[in-house]
């Protein structure tokens, strides 16, 4: 796997008011700042461009992800969102635009600068994409294989902790694929995305085809890692009760840029037709109401 990886998301963006061009930032109510009164940027990217044939899906997209916060990326149906996290992990290449991860200029980098940096992140991607001929415990060390040298015992050992660590049984680690739920897949491919102990956690899709309970327990899940291992979580999404439940800022997607970021209550309120719908519409609703019974 190459490139790219951090840690803590702040979107810097162009909503109205908040700075012009490029590096403006949309500051949400995330956390803490460094000593020059900013952020704690894990992750910056400053106009990124990434495009597929004559096609930019990505023009001129600037992000600060902040440590420590779960950031939740929404946006309409093809607007980008999974092409941005490959982005930064280093699976797409960029057109323009530069990423620093960990204060690690990404492009400048040297092969082990850039190595040390990819393994202070994991990602859970859609559907898991967990090895089918391997069972849940090798899956949760291919990363170990990869980045490190290990006595197998050792190995075993630490996977049967990440396995413990996402509530799987014991018994999980020995079944493949094919033999666990939906739920139990998510889980399993979470276990692999901890497995170097990473800093930062990349979720495309967490929750998708879990059943509501089952969504609500990986919400838990997710919050509880953030809140016990201090994880960074940069959260593609589109799971309503996701982003009421457990995000601390949200990044809206739109126009090959990020439209606004912030916290729940300025992403709302921010002018644009599919925030509207999306964040006020039948859907939204229901789901606001059912939070506040809870
Ligand atoms: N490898 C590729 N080659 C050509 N086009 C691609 C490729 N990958 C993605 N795209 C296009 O980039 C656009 C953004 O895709 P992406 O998967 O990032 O959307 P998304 O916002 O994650 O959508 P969804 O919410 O439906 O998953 C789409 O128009 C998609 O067709």
């Amino acid at each position: 796997m190459a490139a790219t990886n951090g840690s803590a998301f702040s979107v810097s963006d162009n909503a109205p008011g908040s700075g012009s061009g490029a590096g403006a930032g949309v500051t949400g109510t995330g956390p803490v700042a460094n000593g020059a009164g900013e952020r704690d940027a894990v992750i910056r990217g400053r106009g990124i461009t990434v495009g597929f044939g004559r096609t930019n899906i990505l023009e001129n997209l600037d992000l600060d992800v902040y440590r420590g916060e779960v950031l939740g990326v929404v946006g309409g149906s093809g607007t980008g969102k999974s092409v941005l996290l490959r982005t930064l992990v280093g699976l797409q290449p960029r057109r323009g635009g530069t990423i620093d991860m960990f204060g690690t200029d990404i492009d400048s980098a040297s092969a082990a600068e850039r190595n040390a940096v990819e393994r202070r992140w994991g990602i859970l991607f859609q559907g898991g994409a967990l090895f089918s001929s391997l069972t849940v415990k090798q899956n949760v060390q291919v990363p170990m294989r990869e980045h490190l040298r290990l006595e197998s015992s050792l190995m075993d050992e630490l996977a049967e902790l990440k396995i413990a660590m996402v509530g799987l049984a014991a018994d999980a680690g020995d079944k493949y694929p094919s033999e666990l739920s939906g739920g139990m897949i998510k889980r399993a491919a979470l276990a692999r995305a901890l497995a170097l102990d990473p800093d930062l956690v990349f979720l495309d899709e967490p929750t998708s085809g879990l059943d509501p309970i089952g969504a609500a327990d990986f919400d838990d899940l997710i919050s509880k890692l953030r809140d016990t291992l201090g994880l960074t979580v940069f959260m593609v999404t589109h799971d309503l009760d996701s982003l009421f439940s457990i995000c601390d800022r949200i990044a809206a997607l739109g126009k090959k840029r990020i439209l606004v970021a912030g916290d729940l209550e300025t992403v709302m309120n921010y002018p644009d037709p599919w925030i509207e719908e999306y964040f006020h519409g039948k859907r939204a609703r229901a789901t606001a109401a059912g939070m506040s019974q809870q």
